[in-house]
């Protein structure tokens, strides 16, 4: 109804402006012809007022560059401030400075939401440290270095839906709640209803069945596998580690693919590699302004460096070859390392150095040290499993990955060594039915963040970080 006084207000505003188009910053700045009657929406981030002219530069998130915006210092107003939410009419128009491409002339300026600017923790022109807006999770998104993160989140999201999609892989939207605890770790999260949790301390059940946020998608996709041949999936996963590690969320998105009819692990490792190279492409080719400020304020040292990685073959080494190199440097680490002991990460950092600071594969692991799902490589004394993890510069583990005992009988005397029978019939059944030599990795995605953009803690690459003691939001 426009009969309220608001409304017909509202019209005669609108009816007094020419129809204006209205374009996103991003479509503003790139814009290659002038444009009479434009109409632009967003955040101011900068207001200089002079005696002759008003400046004001806006951004909607579509760029990391503002718009400059050219005013008569009569539009200004007292509540056109840093943080304030606008809307300018005007004309785009070439704009003389080097700097820019173009700017708005403006006509009218409207304040939509004005901002608080005592208040408001972010200050104008400042370069805020990660530490100190990770303490905003509802307004960091409006700083220089999450806007220009989670523009790159954005299009490496695209970029790994597209190259899974382009090679024929078919996407699955595997459970995030789930029965199974596919890594056997036990750090899951367990599910109970909020009315179960109050009734009785002993139901913490789904409506009384055991149930798990999921670790990953792996077993789903294994499922799927053996219906579509390739698969992927890329969603959140949970692990509840108690740890407060600059490489470790209790809530993180991974990138899971899995492949039938493959023997070899080499086949698994040539789609890790090729995924990293791919997205990584695109992500420097869309974003170059948003990479660029990463590896100028955050990570000077990886100016260069992952243009240089794209070109190189990643390394291979076989996970007692790395117990080997670590042992001729034992000295120098706090945990001693020992064929059948987990790689620790000051393991991991050293064995990527000693490798020439380039993404290594480490495969073939103690068949003790791995879930009951990897393929047994039957090698003697030192018994080993066809397991491979991809180490990166700066980071550890980027994937993880694995033939899958499609083998019944050796399936069958593993899970019965685990007490597992039972609960994964279902499992054993896929290898009745058609089963076929198959594998996949995980890849995380927000280590993948980090890695790329040099970025020190996990928490600075995802939108909302949970992690012990901390649900913000
Ligand atoms: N899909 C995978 O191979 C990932 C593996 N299950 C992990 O969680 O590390």
């Amino acid at each position: 109804m426009l009969g309220a006084r608001g409304g017909w207000r509202a019209l005669r505003r609108c009816a007094s402006l020419p129809r204006a188009v209205r374009l996103r910053v991003r479509e503003a700045l790139g814009a290659r012809e002038a444009a009479a009657a434009v109409r632009v929406q967003g955040w101011v981030r900068s207001v200089r007022s002079q005696k002759e002219v008003l400046f004001l530069h806006i951004n909607d998130g579509s760029s990391l560059e503002s718009l400059q915006v050219v005013a008569d210092p009569s539009l200004e107003k007292k509540d056109l401030t840093f943080g304030s939410a606008v809307e300018v009419q005007g004309k785009l128009v070439k704009s003389p400075h080097r700097m820019q491409n173009m700017e708005l002339q403006a006509e009218t300026i409207r304040v939509v939401g004005p901002c608080d600017i005592w208040s408001f923790p972010l200050k104008m022109k400042e370069r805020h440290p990660l530490e100190y807006v990770r303490q905003f999770p509802h307004l960091r998104c409006r700083n220089n270095t999450l806007g220009a993160l989670l523009r790159i989140r954005s299009e490496a999201t695209a970029g790994i839906h597209s190259f899974f999609q382009d090679n024929g892989y078919v996407h699955i939207h595997t459970p995030i709640i789930t029965s199974n605890d596919c890594e056997g770790a036990g750090e899951l999260f367990q599910i109970e209803t909020s009315r179960e949790a109050k009734e009785s301390a002993e139901k913490t059940h789904f409506f009384n069945v055991p149930a798990f946020l999921t670790v990953s998608g792996q077993l789903h996709l294994e499922v799927m596998a053996g219906a579509f041949t390739h698969v992927f999936t890329f969603g959140p996963t949970f692990r509840a580690e108690n740890s407060q590690s600059r490489r470790h969320l209790a809530e993180f998105y991974m990138v899971e693919a899995e492949l039938s009819f493959t023997e070899s692990l080499q086949d698994i490792m040539q789609v890790m590699e090729d995924l990293f190279k791919t997205v990584t492409s695109t992500v420097l080719s869309k974003c170059p302004r948003d990479v660029e400020l990463f590896h100028k304020y955050v990570a000077p040292s990886q100016k260069g460096r992952l243009e240089q990685i794209l070109k190189k073959k990643f390394m291979i080494i076989s996970y007692s070859e790395a117990v080997e190199i670590l042992k001729q440097a034992a000295q120098t680490f706090t945990f001693k390392p020992e064929w059948g002991c987990d790689l620790q990460t000051e393991h991991e950092k050293y064995l990527v150095k000693h490798c020439g600071e380039v993404p290594v594969f480490v495969v073939n692991y103690p068949y003790d040290l791995k879930p009951f799902y990897m393929r047994d490589n039957e090698d003697g004394p030192q018994h080993t499993v066809a397991a491979v993890d991809l180490l990166v510069p700066g980071v550890g583990e980027l994937c993880g990955g694995s033939l899958r005992e499609e083998r019944l009988p050796f399936l069958e005397s593993r899970l019965q060594r685990l007490g597992l029978t039972d609960t994964y019939q279902w499992y054993l059944d896929l290898r009745k039915f058609g089963s076929v030599p198959h594998g996949g990795f995980g890849m995380g995605f927000e280590r993948y963040l980090q890695y790329i953009l040099g970025v020190d803690n996990i928490k600075d690459v995802i939108p909302f970080p949970r992690f012990p003691h901390s649900c913000l939001l």
